[in-house]
């Protein structure tokens, strides 16, 4: 089995592909960005891929969102949930003056606000493709500093100007490892899917909530995104507990299909 993640080795990504139990001894291939990663496995260059999906602290990672919905086919078939430490890195010797930039995916930079806001006013931020990406491209500038992990930071050689930086407590992220084909039910699941509205009229989405209502089935997580059609027109984002072909579950989008202009099946997978 081949699994691909966003790299370079270091990444949050590679961490949580550690503790995914179906990638246990299979392949990494390390891409360098999260549309890559999505290709990979869309192309079966690898079997299955794993992305960010959503973080504690800054909410959804819309690059990924946006490929479950535009590049229809693939399927989520497990989460996993990482704690998220943050640090800030740079080379050997360099001193909080001496940082003109800082570098990282802005997701994780967005993650320490106050922290850059409060030891680095004014220092710009270059995103970069990932945190590790971040540190390698920080071992080569001396003007630099990036946001990453410790594993990172030894992988590359930097040293920790500050540790544990990221804003508040419990910041984690949530992975989802994708493939072309589906999960079978374990008895404890959680089915994604995503859904546009027909029409703009009142009670639209109140419809489509009132088929889990219902049947009592619990929703983990409601989000909206442009569709990218026009202003206002927002593709919904559902996760619910239950396998889509168990009987409630395969009921609720039964019901869910008749209130909807367009259906997206994400995937059902075990709860993480
Ligand atoms: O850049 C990484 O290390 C990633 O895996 C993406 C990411 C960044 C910040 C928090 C969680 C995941």
């Amino acid at each position: 089995m081949r699994v691909g993640y966003l790299g370079p080795p270091g990444t949050f990504s590679e961490e949580a592909l550690s503790r995914c139990d179906l990638a246990g001894g299979a392949e990494r291939r390390d891409y360098p960005s999260i549309a890559d990663t999505f290709e990979a496995v869309a192309k079966g260059e690898v079997d299955c891929g794993l992305l960010p999906i959503e973080n504690s602290l800054e909410g959804s990672v819309s690059a990924t969102l946006d490929l479950l919905v535009h590049r229809p086919g693939l399927r989520i078939r497990r989460e996993v949930l990482l704690p998220i430490r943050q640090n800030l890195l740079a080379r050997p010797g360099v001193a909080f003056g001496d940082v003109k930039r800082v570098l990282s995916i802005p997701i994780a930079a967005a993650q320490c606000q106050a922290f850059l806001r409060a030891r680095l006013p004014g220092v710009p931020l270059e995103p970069a493709l990932s945190t590790a990406e971040a540190a390698r491209l920080a071992a080569e500038r001396p003007d630099a500093a990036a946001v990453a992990s410790r594993a990172a930071a030894e992988r590359y050689g930097l040293a920790l100007l500050a540790e544990d930086i990221q804003d508040g407590e419990g910041n984690t992220t949530r992975f989802v490892l994708v493939a072309r084909e589906d999960e079978r039910p374990t008895g404890r699941d959680r089915t994604s899917i995503a859904f546009t509205l027909d029409r703009d009229r009142p009670g639209g989405l109140y419809d489509v909530l009132g088929v889990f209502a219902q049947r009592h089935i619990n929703l983990s997580k409601i989000e909206s995104r442009p569709s990218k059609q026009a202003l206002g027109h927002y593709v919904f984002f559902i996760d619910f507990e239950g396998h889509r072909s168990e009987a409630a579950g395969a009921e609720a989008i039964a019901g869910v299909l008749e209130r909807v202009h367009a259906l997206h099946l994400l995937g059902s997978y075990p709860r993480g």
